[in-house]
């Protein structure tokens, strides 16, 4: 880690509970094609609110030298911004000029209370979220606060059940996994059992995930505002969660699924790196069909010796970090739960490793 060549993004971070509180937070949209993004943030847009919302419309053309706009709304008035994006990609281009934009358009502005990302249909919202998450803990202006996955009721299952070549993870399946709230919307388009069928298959690939119906993306704003994902206030809704991660069959062949144990006792937080880093940086592990393990979405409340407080672990691709909550532990009630959503899990294999190489002080509950 301490080489210099070393993707920067791969050093785990520790920080403070809790976002600062001068901090914006950023909602990423995503959803396949036409599954009804823009839908939605034109309904968050121009409904009544007491938040001046920043939206970044990220469906640029060819070229290079770019103009987004930027559309700011207020109690339901609508104004425009520009902003230059240098780079085609906003994966690239955002954390140079999106957030200094950003930054200067507020500056001029006033501050807004809340940015909304919609990214193109077929982005992994992965890239995109590590970059915010990153760039919070480096003293930014704003933090990830959740991913917000738009499934199309009526075509949504076809394309979870694309086939990608290569063995490339499905893009409308890698939005699930790593989505906190997934708005099944149309629902006008299907029936009863077909809505249930595409509920059943979200909740099989991402066990956390809220979920929501909706037409028209009609939606209720704090059901997607303020969804606090990436922070330690997820870690106390952690367990509650869980109870939803019930085990289900995969749907879906060679699908992504949630993987979920809990194991009591205390762990080494050098054991827990090196087990994390394993996993998701050097792919050690392996189903029992000897293919390799891939994990695109970590969560976990944790117990490290010597620590009375709860920890938090989020991870979203090789991006991961402990946060440190205010919560407390019961004497001898330190219930590690740990959640990975992804590709290729097995479950025994996992809680295994992590009960012979990461619990320091086990304890019988
Ligand atoms: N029947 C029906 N149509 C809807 C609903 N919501 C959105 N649509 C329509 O679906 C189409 C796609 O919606 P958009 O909001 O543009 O979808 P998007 O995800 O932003 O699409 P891209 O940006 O192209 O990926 C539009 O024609 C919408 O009017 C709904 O609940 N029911
Ligand atoms: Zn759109």
């Amino acid at each position: 880690m301490e080489d210099e060549d070393d993707c920067p993004e791969l050093v785990p971070i520790s920080a403070q509970p809790g976002p600062p509180a001068q901090q914006i937070p950023v909602t990423i949209i995503t959803g396949y094609l036409g599954a009804g993004k823009t839908t939605l943030l034109n309904f968050i847009l121009t409904e009544q609110h007491n938040k001046r919302i920043a939206v970044i419309l990220n469906e640029f053309g060819e070229g290079s030298a770019l103009e987004k706009s930027l559309a700011v709304s207020q109690a339901g008035e609508l104004y425009e911004e520009w902003l230059e994006l240098r780079n085609g990609c906003l994966c690239c281009s955002v954390k140079d000029n999106g957030l200094k934009a950003i930054e200067n358009l507020m500056e001029k502005k006033g501050k807004f209370d809340y940015i909304l990302l919609e990214t193109t249909g077929l982005a992994d919202p992965g890239a995109v979220a590590s970059m915010f998450w990153v760039d919070a803990e480096l003293g930014s202006d704003v933090y990830l606060d959740g991913i917000v996955t738009v499934i199309d009721a009526k075509y949504g299952l076809q394309q979870l059940n694309e086939d990608k070549a290569n063995g490339l993870v499905n893009e409308a399946a890698r939005q699930i996994a790593l989505a906190d709230l997934t708005i099944i919307n149309k629902t006008d388009l299907v029936n009863k059992e077909e809505l249930n069928q595409v509920r059943d298959t979200v909740r099989s690939i991402n066990g956390l995930v809220k979920i929501v119906e909706t037409q028209r993306a009609r939606v209720d704003l704090s059901e997607v505002l303020d969804l606090h994902s990436f922070d330690s206030m997820d870690g106390a809704k952690l367990a509650e969660k869980l109870e939803l991660a019930k085990p289900m069959r995969p749907h879906l062949d060679k699908s992504i699924l949630t993987v979920t144990f809990e194991v009591a006792g205390e762990l080494s937080e050098d054991a827990l790196n090196a087990f994390i880093q394993d996993l998701l940086w050097e792919k050690k592990f392996c189903n029992k069909d000897g293919e390799p393990m891939t994990v695109i979405r970590l969560k976990g409340v944790v117990s490290f010796v010597g620590k009375a407080h709860q920890v938090m672990v989020q991870g979203v691709h090789e991006l991961y970090e402990f946060n440190e909550t205010p919560q407390l532990w019961e004497e001898n009630l330190h219930v590690n739960r740990l959640v990975f959503i992804g590709r290729n899990l097995d479950k025994d294999v996992l809680q295994d490793h992590f009960v012979s190489t990461v619990v320091l002080k086990a304890e019988t509950p």
